[in-house]
């Protein structure tokens, strides 16, 4: 009987391919390579069956069985089933996803010399070939030779055989066929315990005269405790245009060594040291309460969700890390997801910290051999502990106890790229198949969440207070329209939070500014015809970037302009490129902007400023972060970055400039995105001993989001923006899918959503709202034509259906696949 497998494939088409089984039978899950359009490509085995497919063309064979064993085990098959289900996505995509590929197709054959294949040896030695054969003398000859490469036993790789034997695969093949010779898949695994350099201060060293260069680093060794991994210290030097030599130099000069440390123990900056770290707190009344709760469901058993509300600062991490001891002491592995591993480096340090040996850390910094080495660890069930940022929910533990998703209202949770998983409800579907206990855990849950906790089918488990009784800041807005009126100016700060800061600063307490816009200033405009300087690949306006001496953001000099969407850059025009008028006009501060104003302000304060142009990785984090904790700053601005879960005791102020803009977004999720933006960004007041305040500039005073923020009102501000949600049919309240229409072409993409749009319109889905089709409200994004469709249903099957059905209908029509970006459970609509 001949036998097929079923094979899915990461490319852009929404089924698995069948493949004539070839020799070896893979079982389901191993990965396979399989001829595909004219490449050679690698998929994984769905299915093994003796169903003749019926069509009449041919049926190509298996080229290579790659892994013995299924490569991931069940219940991730099954989770990743269910997301190409969901989520509308081809499954091989899925499958890829789940993988580290890159760096496994190294696996080679290796062959072994077998009992049958030494008495062949021995006979041949006595009677010289004797046997009827269908080969040659010359192949016949080959083979002894072979059998005598592998006399002593090992076992050796193919490549070795081939030069050394000159036998080729068919042959090696045909001896394992013959049983003379075993075949082994050895995948190559590096050494988990990777060394790697880290550079050293040397502390007691008495300072000769040094030049700019060589105290360059040392000031920046310094700045990070005395120890930094050398890969990153090399990066920061090339920004800062000091020559990688100078390194060597001060180690001959004995004033930094160069250690080698194993990879997983070096961590660096704030989490490690100096700081308390959060398990070594005994837990007080709602933190045991909460264990309590987590413990219970997992001495239960069985799938049992919880979304974890704790206000800011209420001490959730504790009662994370204690969960995951909990899952470890009884022989159990736990996840902690995070949004991302680089801007909360403390979360990943402490953890590192308390479980050492057993943690290993999954994030986008990796390299693909990195990952993989982890992913083996994690396979191995050497590392129970895993921590990392969204594709770590895909992590092979062993015997999964626990997963902690948190900040589960955080949108990097979902992946903005196919297949467009949230991160967040894998976990939870993770723990279903499992079998275990989920955790989400958040000051501002996501409304999603919320709703599932009311409808009894999360568990709540609430801290409604700040550890050591601890009081929440004073949140105090700033009207400024008023704020105009009296001054008649348009000022950043107003003269409130500027009264407010040189206090703080005198009483020599720290200062933390949300501007939420990287730059100098978000848009160049032509006061004489009104244009926006805009990208020339995507429909957004071009951010100024002011140049700075030495440390620049910006490569190369007078590329001024920059699009934050594409990367793209250019020079700031002379004239308008529209009417040629000189009158060019800058307009909406960034942090750049901020930053400068602020050193006019307060000339004495030492002023940090953290967005993407200052932070580019971890180290940058760490820096910045060990400079705040030590005092060094004591006024930091930012964007977004400076909301997240950053524990510093030291800020007692926390200003708010230009976040509510935001309200005016054209997506349904601006309120709960300010709301949320704004109570984490007050929760980084007054953590420590003294009482915090937060002043809030606003337009919209009167705006609930505001005002519930302001008063720390998370159920009351959930209440509202619920009915509003329920009025409008938006989640919770319905299922949503965003549907873009994508080309190169603009006549193209407009065709193609009308043709959708008629197909809509005739299919009188009932069941089924479609907004649109409209322009989305990025029209143009990296020279892509875009527009779109908004589907809401009631029901998931309902809206699942009517997407498949839409597909189906695009493929008669001639659309690929690719051209339709199909986002369940949309985050962003733009
Ligand atoms: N039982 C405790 N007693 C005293 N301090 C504690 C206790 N538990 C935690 N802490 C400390 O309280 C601070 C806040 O804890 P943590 O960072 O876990 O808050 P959080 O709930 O995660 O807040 P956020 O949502 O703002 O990130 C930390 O400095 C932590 O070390
Ligand atoms: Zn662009």
């Amino acid at each position: 009987m001949a036998l097929f497998c079923d094979v899915a494939l990461p490319v852009p088409l929404d089924q698995t391919f069948t493949y004539a089984v070839n020799g070896v039978v893979p079982v389901v899950g191993a990965r396979v390579l399989v001829p595909f359009s004219g490449q050679r490509l690698m998929g994984v085995v769905v299915r093994v069956h003796e169903d003749a497919p019926v069509e009449e063309f041919e049926i190509k064979p298996v080229q290579q069985v790659l892994d013995d064993a299924a490569l991931l085990p069940e219940e991730l098959m099954k989770l990743a089933g269910w997301i190409a289900q969901y989520y509308v996505a081809p499954l091989g995509e899925v499958l890829r996803g789940m993988l580290p590929l890159a760096a496994e197709v190294k696996r080679h054959f290796s062959y072994r010399i077998a009992e049958q294949g030494r008495k062949v040896l021995y006979e041949g030695a006595m009677k010289g070939s004797s046997r009827r054969s269908k080969l040659t003398v010359e192949e016949q000859n080959r083979e002894y030779s072979v059998l005598n490469y592998l006399e002593g036993g090992e076992a050796e790789k193919m490549s070795a055989l081939r030069s050394a034997t000159g036998a080729n695969k068919g042959l090696l093949e045909g001896m394992v066929r013959k049983k003379w010779l075993v075949r082994e898949v050895v995948a190559e695994e590096r050494d988990a315990r990777r060394l790697e350099k880290v550079a050293v201060l040397v502390a007691e060293a008495r300072l000769p005269k040094l030049n700019e260069n060589q105290t360059a680093i040392l000031a920046e060794l310094a700045a990070v405790g005395g120890r930094m991994r050398v890969r990153d210290l090399r990066l920061s030097l090339t920004r800062a245009g000091v020559p990688e030599s100078t390194l060597g130099t001060l180690v001959k000069r004995g004033l930094v060594v160069v250690e080698e440390v194993a990879e997983e123990f070096h961590l660096g900056g704030v989490g490690v040291q100096g700081k308390k770290h959060a398990h070594e707190h005994a837990l007080n009344e709602a933190q045991m309460e909460a264990l309590g709760t987590i413990a219970a469901a997992m001495e239960k058993g069985g799938f049992r969700p919880h979304l974890l509300y704790g206000i800011t600062g209420s001490g959730k991490t504790s009662v994370y890390f204690a969960a995951m001891q909990r899952a470890l002491d009884a022989g159990k592995s736990a996840l902690l997801l995070v949004p991302e591993i680089g801007l909360t480096p403390a979360m990943a340090g402490q953890m590192v910290a308390a479980f050492a040996g057993e943690v290993a850390l999954l994030h986008s910094q990796l390299t693909p051999d990195e990952r993989a080495e982890q992913w083996h660890r994690i396979r191995r069930g050497e590392a129970r502990i895993v921590v990392g940022t969204r594709s770590a929910v895909f992590a092979p533990m062993v015997d999964l106890g626990l997963i902690i998703v948190d900040e589960e209202h955080d949108s990097s949770y979902k992946q903005e790229e196919t297949p467009r998983y949230h991160g967040r409800d894998v976990a939870v579907m993770r723990a279903k198949f499992n079998e275990a206990v989920v955790v989400l855990g958040s000051a501002t849950p996501s409304l999603e969440s919320w709703s599932n906790a009311e409808k009894g089918r999360y568990a709540l488990v609430e801290m409604r207070a700040r550890v050591a009784d601890r009081p929440m800041p004073l949140v105090e807005l700033v009207d400024m329209r008023e704020e105009f009126r009296e001054t008649g100016q348009e000022q950043i700060f107003s003269r409130r939070l500027i009264e407010e800061t040189q206090a703080t600063l005198d009483r020599g307490e720290q200062v933390i500014l949300l501007l939420n816009r990287r730059g100098y200033s978000s848009t160049v405009l032509c006061r004489s015809c009104g244009e926006k300087i805009e990208c020339e690949n995507c429909a957004v306006s071009m951010t100024y970037h002011k140049p700075v001496s030495g440390n620049d953001a910006i490569a190369q000099p007078g590329q001024r302009l920059e699009c934050h969407y594409c990367g793209s850059r250019r020079p700031v025009p002379k004239a308008c490129p529209k009417c040629e008028s000189e009158h060019l006009y800058f307009l909406g501060a960034g942090s750049q902007q901020g930053e400068e104003r602020l050193q006019e302000l307060f000339p004495t304060a030492r002023i940090g400023r953290m967005d993407r142009d200052t932070v580019r990785g971890r180290s940058d984090m760490e820096r910045l972060l060990a400079r705040l904790h030590g005092g060094e700053i004591n006024l930091l601005v930012g964007t977004q970055m400076i909301a997240k879960g950053h524990d510093i005791h030291g800020v007692t102020l926390v200003g708010v400039i230009g976040a509510d803009f935001a309200l005016g977004l054209p997506d349904f999720r601006a309120a709960e995105r300010v709301f949320q933006l704004l109570t984490q960004v007050s929760g980084r007041a007054g953590r420590g001993d003294l009482i915090g305040k937060v002043l809030v500039q606003t337009y919209h005073p009167d705006h609930y989001a505001i005002q519930f923020a302001a008063k720390h009102d998370y159920p009351g501000f959930v209440a509202k923006e619920m009915q509003y949600r329920r009025w409008m049919h938006y989640p919770p309240f319905a299922v949503l899918a965003n549907v873009v229409i994508q080309s190169e072409k603009l006549e193209e993409a407009t065709a193609w959503a009308g043709t959708l749009g008629r197909w809509f319109q005739k299919a009188r889905l009932d069941k089924v709202r479609v907004l649109g089709p409209a322009a989305a409200p990025i029209v143009k994004l990296k020279r892509i034509y875009r527009f779109h469709f908004v589907l809401k249903a009631e029901r998931r099957q309902t809206l699942g259906e009517t997407l498949r059905a839409m597909l189906a209908y695009a493929e008669t029509q001639g659309i690929a696949r690719r051209n339709l970006v199909v986002d369940v459970d949309a985050v962003h609509l733009m």
